[in-house]
């Protein structure tokens, strides 16, 4: 006898981009049913003014709003305003820390991640994740004279440009700023204009916008608080003064190739009768020892020891499986995120993820790859919500376009930067070949190229190239007899692949 079909009802976790994207989609697919956004945070993360840039270029605006605001566009949406702490996969139902159970008959989990901090719990160590944490941060800047971010990837870069008024001391892992998107050379153009005094006339970009009035905020509960809440996204800082107590605008000193050995509270650093520097800011005189005493104290594996207000935790994030895992046998990935396939199914029945809190274990297309972003985080949680409905109806889908090629749009530096396909060379090898164009404060063209065709490209600046890049990355057109002239300035490329 055929098991009877689970009653419930579709049921997404998680109110960030993904679980608000795959949510909608849903409500489109079945205007009939009841779709259940069940999520820990207050608010939910809406993305408004889309903008295809591209065939897989995106750009989008994210608001944050009250979950009414989702309801009222979609009337068979119910946004459910609780925390799951328990999920039970056999019997096809979740359980929120208010009390209630919710019975499914598919969910799609998108819990995100969380900050994977290094010294978690002293209190002189901070992360940034959510509106909350991004406004402790800026709680303390605002009476910080000396900070230390740790980390080389998308923080740590908004941040080493950001902050005003405070001595920064970067400590990082690699020889070379910025690890995680780009490689030494385009390290060096963006260095340059870190080291250079910041424009005065600073490009206002706001494009979080904020619609939750406070008094929202401040009746979270206790135990709320223990939840995070949705990830920040494109220009988190537009609507934050980062500034610490001093009045110059930029002091930066980069520590390369050391990590955190050792965090000294200032009374234990006192009994230990060890030296820390002053901070270099003449990086061409010797260092000196510092004579002033600071809360904390970082011992790096360098041998070098630095006093600061507080440290930074830009270390990264750790997919937030917790939840979700007692007594539910998920495969995990390497990352620790929910493995999910090419339908976006994780390994239990009617359990689907997306965003953050997955790891894509699918065969990628040879220029893709997942990484934990805004944009991935859209795409899946829509194609989550396709796969689910398409389950539903009794047949499998296509994978959608946007994993074909790994494409991402975003600002460092007040630069607009474009990375596509395999940008750097990952998992190339030794087979691949680079060219480049630069223009000191203007502009970095980076190729990557294998077997004469392009697999990869850095875009920093108004370059324009990015649709006929991306064109050529998914044509896979033999560029062999171009040559160097691909990255000739006075040759204008669109023409010639027209
Ligand atoms: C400071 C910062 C800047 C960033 N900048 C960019 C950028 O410029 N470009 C870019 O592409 N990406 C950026 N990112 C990354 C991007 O924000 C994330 O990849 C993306 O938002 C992930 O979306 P998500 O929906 O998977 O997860 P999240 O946004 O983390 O949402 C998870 C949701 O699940 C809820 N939740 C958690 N646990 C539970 C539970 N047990 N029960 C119910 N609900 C739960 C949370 O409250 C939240 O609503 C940035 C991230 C940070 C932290
Ligand atoms: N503009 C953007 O696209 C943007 C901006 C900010 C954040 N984000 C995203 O938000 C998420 C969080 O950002 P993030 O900067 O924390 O993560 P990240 O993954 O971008 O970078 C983490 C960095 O920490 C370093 N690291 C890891 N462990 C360390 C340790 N023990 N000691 C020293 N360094 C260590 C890594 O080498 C890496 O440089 C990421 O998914 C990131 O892609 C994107």
């Amino acid at each position: 006898m055929e098991a009877a079909r689970p009653a419930g009802t579709f049921v997404v976790v998680g109110g960030g981009i993904a679980g608000v994207t795959c949510a909608e989609q849903l409500a489109v697919s079945f205007p009939e049913e009841d779709i259940l956004l069940v999520t820990a945070s207050p608010v939910i993360k809406a993305v408004t003014n889309f903008r295809q840039v591209s065939k897989v270029l995106e750009e989008f605006d994210v608001e944050e709003q009250p979950g009414t605001m989702l309801e009222s566009r979609f009337p068979n949406i119910k946004v459910i305003e609780s925390g799951v702490k328990q999920l039970k996969s056999e019997d096809h139902c979740i359980f929120t820390e208010d009390g209630r159970e919710f019975v499914y008959k598919k969910v799609c989990l998108c819990a995100g991640a969380k900050p994977k901090l290094i010294y978690e719990g002293n209190p002189r160590v901070l992360g940034i994740r959510d509106t909350d944490s991004a406004q402790e941060f800026q709680k303390e800047l605002a009476k910080a004279r000396r900070i230390m971010i740790v980390g080389n990837g998308g923080i740590a870069l908004e941040l080493a440009y950001e902050i005003e008024g405070c001595e920064v001391v970067w400590a990082i892992k690699d020889k070379a700023i910025g690890n995680t998107f780009f490689d030494a050379g385009a390290a060096e153009f963006l260095t340059s204009k870190l080291m250079s005094e910041k424009s005065e006339a600073k490009i206002a970009h706001k494009r979080t916008i904020y619609t939750v009035e406070e008094a929202k905020k401040e009746t979270r509960t206790k135990s709320k608080a223990d939840y995070v809440g949705s990830a920040l996204g494109p220009d988190w800082h537009g609507g934050l003064a980062l500034k610490g107590t001093e009045e110059f605008s930029h002091s930066i000193h980069i520590e390369t190739r050391c990590e955190v050995k050792k965090i000294y509270l200032e009374e234990e650093f006192k009994i230990m009768k060890k030296k820390s520097l002053a901070f270099p800011k003449d990086h061409h005189k010797s260092v000196t020892a510092d004579k002033e005493m600071w809360p904390v104290y970082v011992e790096l594996t360098n041998g070098k020891i630095y006093g600061c207000d507080f440290l930074v935790s830009a270390t990264g994030v750790t997919p937030n499986v917790h939840p979700f895992l007692h007594r539910n046998n998920f495969a995990l990935g390497e990352d620790g995120g929910l493995r999910v396939d090419d339908q976006m199914r994780t390994s239990l029945p009617d359990i689907y993820a997306a965003g953050d809190i997955c790891t894509a274990c699918w065969q990628p297309s040879p220029v893709w790859q997942q990484m934990r972003l805004w944009t991935q985080a859209r795409q899946m949680g829509c194609y989550a919500a396709k796969c689910m409905a398409a389950a539903s109806m009794g047949h499998p889908i296509d994978m959608d376009f946007s994993f074909e090629l790994f494409a991402h749009v975003t600002k460092f530096f007040n630069y607009k930067v474009v990375l596509l396909g395999k940008y750097n060379a990952q998992g190339l090898g030794a087979d691949h070949e680079l060219m480049l164009r630069c223009t000191r404060g203007q502009e970095y063209v980076k190729v990557v190229m294998q077997n004469g065709r392009m697999v990869g490209a850095v875009l920093i600046g108004e370059t324009d190239l990015e649709e006929t890049f991306e064109n050529l990355i998914l044509n896979q057109m033999d560029l062999s007899s171009y040559g160097e002239e691909l990255l000739d300035p006075n040759i204008d490329i669109e023409d010639y692949f027209d």
